[in-house]
Order: structure tokens, then sequence, then C-alpha cells
């Protein structure tokens, strides 16, 4: 039967992208966590060379919603940081609505309060979610939203506790309504491997930065073409490492290739570590040009793993 016959009405599907921005120790993880449902955040990521990272995807009602972190918006210190910010907040400023997630107990003191200036530079829509609600007295609660509030005018103010659940149906309920609509991003089957692409690309990312970071441009950029489970139960993982000139790929591959070397050991020393079993990775070197101009970029680091 179909849904018509059943007298269903066929709502339209709703997709987007929710940049999730708050201070360390704010409780991104534990929200994402929580709204996905499943622990696909898996790590917290110890260093902060990431442009936008998926956190997790939910599906709630019609809607697909893709959590996307922006970490390192923090206030720069030195010059490298400085790079991080800015690409964090451009991160920002490519998803659909803006989610600040502030711990309610700490309040607007430190990054809170260098990341609401930052905000008031961004277009997109944006939400005030006040978490650990469980620990903070409801009148200190709205004085907060509305000391936040006086500094950017929020879409909504939600008040929640991503340990208790509290208020996270209502956020939830608000997300899905609040992108916009078409077809999801991910198909529901893929979602659960898409993470562990992402977080292994992410990882090499990491290596190269460690290695390399004087050198390269903050565009580079890896993915995940092939992840192959195999019979011995080791795992053979294929990635590109995309830059914007010969000049970068030289950096990338070093003398005799020793420093992609060093790069590809260091990376498959701690994806096996967390995946807890034997990898084999292979590192390819890519020129793509003006990468770091396209301004789909961006939606394409996510759906380039679904392919
Ligand atoms: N009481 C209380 N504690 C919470 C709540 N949400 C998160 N926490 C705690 O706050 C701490 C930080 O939470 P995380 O989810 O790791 O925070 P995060 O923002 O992801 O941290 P980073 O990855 O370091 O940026 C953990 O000890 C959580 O258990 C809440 O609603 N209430």
């Amino acid at each position: 039967m179909t849904d018509a016959e059943n007298g269903a009405e066929t709502a339209a599907t709703r997709s987007g992208f929710v940049a999730l921005i708050g201070p360390t120790n704010a409780g991104k993880s534990t929200l994402v966590n929580r709204l996905v449902g499943a622990k696909v955040s898996i790590v917290s990521h110890k260093v902060q060379t990431t442009r936008a990272t998926l956190r997790g995807i939910a599906i709630h009602d019609n809607a697909q919603i893709v959590f996307m972190d922006t970490p390192g918006i923090f206030k720069p210190r030195r010059r490298l940081d400085r790079a991080m910010v800015l690409a964090a907040w451009s991160g920002a400023r490519d998803a659909d609505l803006i989610m600040l997630l502030v711990d309610a107990e700490r309040g607007l003191k430190g990054d809170a309060e260098a990341i609401l200036e930052g905000l008031k530079e961004v277009r997109q829509p944006k939400i005030l979610v006040l978490n650990k609600i469980d620990r903070v007295r409801h009148e200190d609660l709205l004085k907060l939203a509305a000391a936040a509030n006086e500094a950017i005018g929020f879409e909504q103010t939600f008040m929640i506790s991503a340990t208790n659940g509290s208020g996270c149906d209502d956020l939830m309920d608000y997300l899905a309504k609040a992108l916009p609509e078409g077809p999801w991003y991910y198909p529901e089957d893929q979602i659960s491997d898409l993470p562990m692409r992402q977080l292994a690309a992410e990882i090499t990312r990491e290596k190269l930065f460690l290695r390399l970071h004087q050198e390269l441009p903050y565009s580079a950029h890896v993915e995940t073409e092939k992840w192959e489970e195999r019979k011995d139960g080791s795992v053979r993982i294929e990635q590109v490492v995309y830059l914007e000139r010969d000049s970068q790929k030289k950096i990338a591959l070093g003398k005799g290739g020793e420093a992609i070397k060093s790069i590809s050991m260091a990376a498959r020393k701690e994806l096996s570590e967390i995946l807890e079993q034997k990898v084999h990775l292979f590192l390819f070197v890519k020129v793509r040009e003006n990468w770091g101009d396209d301004p789909e970029r961006y939606r394409e680091m996510g759906l380039d793993y679904s392919q």
C-alpha cells in the first residue's frame, strides 16, 4: 500500500548542515552522541587542523541533519592559530544553520565571549543552546540567555541537558523544520560508514600538518577513496592528499618520498590503534588547482565519501 492509499501525507524531505560551535568542554560530543543516537562521533579531536568535520548525522521526522564540527574557533594566539580560526569560520559560513553551544555553568567567559564576537560577522541563522542546565538555577539561565541574546539576535534559544536529554526533543523538532527542503545528502544505509572514512582522512591530514604545517596551505585536503575489509581481518585504506600546486606536492612527498612515508606510518599507527585491526594505508598525492577557492568544496567533502 502506498502512503497515498494509506491516507498518510508524504511530507517533503529536508536536509542540511548544522555547524556546531562552542568552547572546549561545552558538551558538543555528548550532545551529538545523544542526537545521533549512536556513538558515531568516536573521537574528540586532539589537534585543531580541521576545517569542517562531520560529527554525526541524525534523522528526525523527514529531515536529515548533518552536524559539522568547526574546531579552532577560539582566540587566536599565534600566526598559525589565526589561519585556523579563519578556516574554522569559513566552515561555519557554509552551513545552513549555526548552533552555538554554551556550558551554562561557565557562562560567557573566555572563549564563549570571543565566539560570540566572531558570530556577529556570520550571516547564517543562529540558535543558542545552553547546555548543562541540570547544574544551573533557572533564573541564572534566563540571565545568561538574555546576555547572549543582547550580543546577537538568535533565532531561538534552547535550554538542554545533553547528559539527561531534557530539552533535546524540542531542539531536534526545531532543527528538522528549520533546514531547507531537499533530498538527503547521504543514503541512509551508508551513514554508519561515513564517519570512519572521514575520521581516517582527518587523521592523515593531522599527520600531514604536524610534519609540514608551515609549508603547506590550509586548503590541503585528504579524502578516503577506498575502504576494503579483508578476509584476514585487516583493512586496506586508500587516500588521496589534494594540494594546489606541484611545488606543494614536492614538499609533501619529501626527498625520495621520505616525508609522505613518515606521514603514512604515523597515520597507519594511529588508525590501527583506533580500529583495533591491522591497517594497510596507501597515500596518493594529487594536485587539484583552485581547490581552495571552490565554493562547493565543503559539500563535496561530505559527498565524496559516499561515492
Ligand atoms: N552535568 C552535565 N555535564 C555535561 C552535560 N553535557 C556534557 N557534560 C559533560 O561535560 C564534559 C565535556 O563534554 P564533551 O561532550 O566532551 O564536550 P566537547 O564540547 O565535545 O569538548 P571538546 O571536544 O573538548 O571541545 C563531559 O564531562 C560531559 O560529561 C550536561 O548536560 N550536564
